[in-house]
């Protein structure tokens, strides 16, 4: 579909802790971010939602002074992140995509090393380690070593390690991704302790559920452009209705079907496998499937989801 979208510029805003204006990163000829502008607020969770290879982790990386912007501004708690790295990663707990812990050595180790690696005192360790593991729910774990945890008690951990020099600044990079359902839970669990105890959370993600989940305020991006900006509901009511009916007819009639349904509700869909009625009444709209004397071989009225966000906004499937 490809529809163009007006994108609402924020407001400049004197407490921002994180702001972004025309930031751009390019390696060599391609352009991974293009010119994005957003600004995070202290306190608040604030999502980048995309598909991979959007450019979120690259945004995380120059927002961590690990990889230098190629143009643009950046600033982060006041700081150039560009020209004084040290003194904007005092400000943050960084929680990469894939969890770099030491396997080999135990899990209270693991904490103790990094800070010692920080340069914070052992006095200060001492009772921060175990604060962190209490946090963590590890402290039954604290003597094992790493490689005996499950995947969610090692993402825990690694937040854990990240929170050891008490930033303001969390950024986490696809926190819950390859974590059962259950280990998902948990983890938003802390996530929302966090929150609440006053630190700002970036988080990036493709799960439209995690974003509904985690985020007060998020930008949807594709392809290194912000498609859109807002909170969570304020994004679904602006670009879905209410709710979707989800209709499958057999794989090889799904698009002759969707002939006989042009007209139903705001705007139809066609996915591989089934066909979306975007309606303010899913119900209706599935008593009008039937009135047009179709069959399907099943329906589902849902709310509407980030994910028909994303759909309508660039024609594609986050998860495609
Ligand atoms: N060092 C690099 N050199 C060249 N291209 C890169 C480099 N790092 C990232 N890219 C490219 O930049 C684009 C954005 O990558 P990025 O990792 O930021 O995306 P993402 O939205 O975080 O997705 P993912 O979840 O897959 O990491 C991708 O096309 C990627 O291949």
């Amino acid at each position: 579909m490809g529809s163009v979208v007006t994108v609402s510029h924020i407001t400049a805003s004197s407490s921002a802790v994180v702001r972004a204006s025309g930031l751009t990163k390019r390696y060599g000829d391609f352009t991974a971010v293009d010119g994005i502008d957003f600004e995070v607020t202290p306190g608040e969770s604030f999502g980048f939602l995309g598909p991979n290879g959007a450019g979120k982790s690259t945004t995380m990386s120059m927002i961590g002074g690990v990889s230098t912007r190629s143009g643009g501004e950046l600033s982060v708690m006041g700081l150039d992140p560009d020209k004084e790295g040290p003194r904007v990663r005092a400000h943050l707990g960084v929680v990469p995509q894939q969890d770099n812990l030491d396997e080999e050595i135990k899990v209270r180790d693991n904490l103790y090393v990094y800070g010692r690696y920080f340069g914070l005192s052992r006095s200060y360790l001492k009772p921060k380690m175990e604060e962190l593991l209490d946090f963590a729910q590890l402290t039954d774990k604290a003597g094992e070593r790493v490689d005996a945890l499950s995947g969610g008690m090692k993402r825990r951990l690694t937040i854990a390690r990240s929170l050891i020099n008490e930033p303001k600044i969390l950024l986490l990079d696809e926190p819950t991704t390859g974590l059962d359902p259950q280990a998902r839970h948990i983890l938003w669990d802390r996530l929302f302790r966090l929150k609440e105890q006053g630190t700002t959370l970036l988080v990036t993600t493709h799960f439209m559920d995690e974003a509904e989940q985690l985020c007060d305020r998020l930008i949807v991006v594709d392809a290194g452009r912000i498609m859109a900006e807002g909170s969570p509901s304020q994004l679904i009511r602006d670009y879905s209705t209410r709710e979707v009916l989800e209709v499958r007819f057999g794989s090889a009639q799904n698009r002759a079907a969707a002939q006989t349904l042009e007209g139903l509700g705001d705007r139809i869909e066609i996915l591989a496998d089934r066909v979306l009625v975007y309606a303010h009444d899913g119900e209706a709209a599935l008593e009008q499937v039937i009135a047009r004397g179709l069959n399907p071989v099943s329906s589902l009225v849902r709310r509407s989801s980030l994910e028909d966000v994303f759909l309508r906004l660039t024609g594609r499937s986050l998860v495609d």
